[in-house]
């Protein structure tokens, strides 16, 4: 399955991202930075209504290149002017074209939260998202047991990071919940035929803990989307490609509301 093979490659890069920088020092340089205790994501997901992450990402395994031109920094100060409650940043290099660079320049810029979308399989990366200024680390059930997501969002809550903890079924959802996790994203995407099906989010609403935040991530592709989903009670969707595509960000954001944001 793809998802393991962007976590191998993901480990190999670790190996020689930890010869610049040991864990020993990212450690210490990401824990002398203060935490901020009050989670601003969390926050901002627990207002009432629906909140936009707006997704910053160059290609993806699914679609390939989906920006060929990429002013990165420029995207995400027009998501924010243009209303997003926080804005989704890809690092991983070699499925999404991400970079960390991308995160660090766009964290420095923007004052709303900064999820770092990366498939996390070591605490290395949690402490580097810390370095970078992100505020929110993604967790993949599918990648980590239960116990390594309890002990990475220990690791986050002592940073003042969140962590949005990925699921997409039924036994991923009891691995979060288990694990604790406050924000649960349900990916619409099978990550096995990258079929997409926003009922994936509202069929998996249900089971998710009345204290947890609730994020729907992928295929948002219409107003109608975003109707479907505010009546499931969703608390916040993650929005990429049909962001990304639309020469008009400010206004697809706004079509996708239903009008202004
Ligand atoms: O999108 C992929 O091809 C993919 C493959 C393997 C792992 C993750 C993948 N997608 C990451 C995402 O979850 C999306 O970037 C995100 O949810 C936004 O989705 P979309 O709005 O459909 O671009």
């Amino acid at each position: 399955m793809i998802l393991e093979q962007i976590a191998a490659d993901t480990r190999l890069r670790l190996i020689e991202e930890k010869k610049l920088v040991s864990p020993e020092e990212m450690k210490e340089k990401a824990l002398a930075l203060a935490a901020d205790e009050t989670f601003p994501f969390e926050k901002m997901l627990k207002e009432p209504g629906i909140h936009y992450i707006c997704e910053v990402k160059k290609a993806s395994p699914s679609k390939g290149l989906i920006a060929e031109d990429f002013p990165y920094l420029q995207i995400a100060k027009e998501y924010e002017a243009a209303g997003a409650d926080a804005i989704s940043c890809l690092t991983e290099p070699k499925y999404f074209l991400g970079k960390k660079e991308y995160l660090k320049a766009i964290t420095d810029e923007v004052s709303i939260p900064v999820l770092r979308k990366d498939f996390t399989v070591d605490e290395y990366q949690i402490y580097e998202a810390k370095t970078l200024g992100a505020g929110v680390v993604l967790l993949i059930c599918a990648l980590l047991d239960t116990e390594t997501i309890r002990s990475y969002i220990e690791i986050c809550d002592r940073l003042g990071l969140s962590a949005l903890v990925e699921v997409h079924d039924e036994n991923e959802m009891d691995s979060a919940i288990k694990a604790g996790a406050r924000v649960i994203g349900v990916n619409n995407r099978n990550l096995k035929d990258f079929t997409v099906d926003i009922s994936n989010s509202t069929r998996l609403r249900s089971l998710a803990p009345e204290n947890a935040l609730f994020v729907a991530e992928s295929g948002i592709k219409t107003a109608e989307d975003i109707q479907v989903l505010k009546d499931a009670g969703v608390n916040g969707v993650l929005i990429g490609e049909t962001l990304m595509r639309s020469p008009e960000k400010a206004a697809m954001l706004a079509a996708l509301n239903g009008g202004a944001l």
